[in-house]
């Protein structure tokens, strides 16, 4: 369901339909989402954003990536941003690639029984262009931890072109702490 919506984002973003089907879109949309509100459950009961093993554990606002190598280290992967993520001429909106890294570098922070922890401040290097609708690698790493305090970079690269680069501050979280 995730992937027919994460497609479905790309092609609404992407279209330009006749009003006919703009109002048939529209009515079945209209109706989806009323099956669906009928099955809302509390927060720590959703599966959105549960789902580890899917590209971008099955959360619609985080893109779809995948990772293929971890350890309590580094994380590598790979990730595809669609039209949907779209700034313009090609080039993947600066809004969604810290979307990606905070996820990545958050979940990175999380590995090897760590606890919970939150982004204290994400810094984002803009290389060169991130292109939309290309399989681009990704890598993220410790830098260092210090008691509560634990700094990861990142990296986007398309080939051997680098993309972004993240720097970010995660803090554990004290018993309590929201
Ligand atoms: C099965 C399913 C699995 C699912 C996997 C899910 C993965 C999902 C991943 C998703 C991931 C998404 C994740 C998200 O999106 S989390 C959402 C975005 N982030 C937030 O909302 C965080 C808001 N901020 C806070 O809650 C607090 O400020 C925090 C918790 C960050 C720190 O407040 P706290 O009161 O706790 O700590 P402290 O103030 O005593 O500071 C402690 C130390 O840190 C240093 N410090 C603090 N801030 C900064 C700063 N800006 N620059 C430099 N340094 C900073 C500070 O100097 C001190 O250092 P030292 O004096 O000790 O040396």
């Amino acid at each position: 369901m995730v992937d027919q919506l994460r497609m479905f984002l790309d092609r609404v973003a992407a279209a330009v339909p006749p009003p006919d089907l703009v109002n048939e879109i529209t009515k079945l949309a209209a109706e989806f989402n009323a099956r669906l509100q009928s099955h809302e459950v509390a927060e720590y009961n959703q599966v959105a954003g549960q789902l580890i093993d899917l590209p971008g554990r099955a959360q619609l606002l985080t893109p779809a990536y995948t990772v293929e190598e971890l350890d309590d280290q580094r994380a590598a992967g790979h990730v595809r941003f669609g039209r949907h993520h779209l700034g313009n001429n090609g080039a993947v909106h600066g809004g969604a690639i810290p979307l990606l890294f905070d996820d990545l570098l958050g979940r990175l922070a999380l590995v090897g029984g760590r606890p919970k922890s939150r982004t204290a401040y994400l810094h984002i290097d803009y290389r060169s262009i991130t292109p939309i609708d290309e399989d681009l690698q990704f890598e993220a790493w410790f830098e260092r931890e210090e008691g509560r305090k634990r700094v990861l970079r990142g990296a986007i690269r398309h080939n051997e072109r680098v993309c972004a680069e993240a720097h970010g501050l995660f803090v554990a979280l004290r018993p309590g702490q929201p």
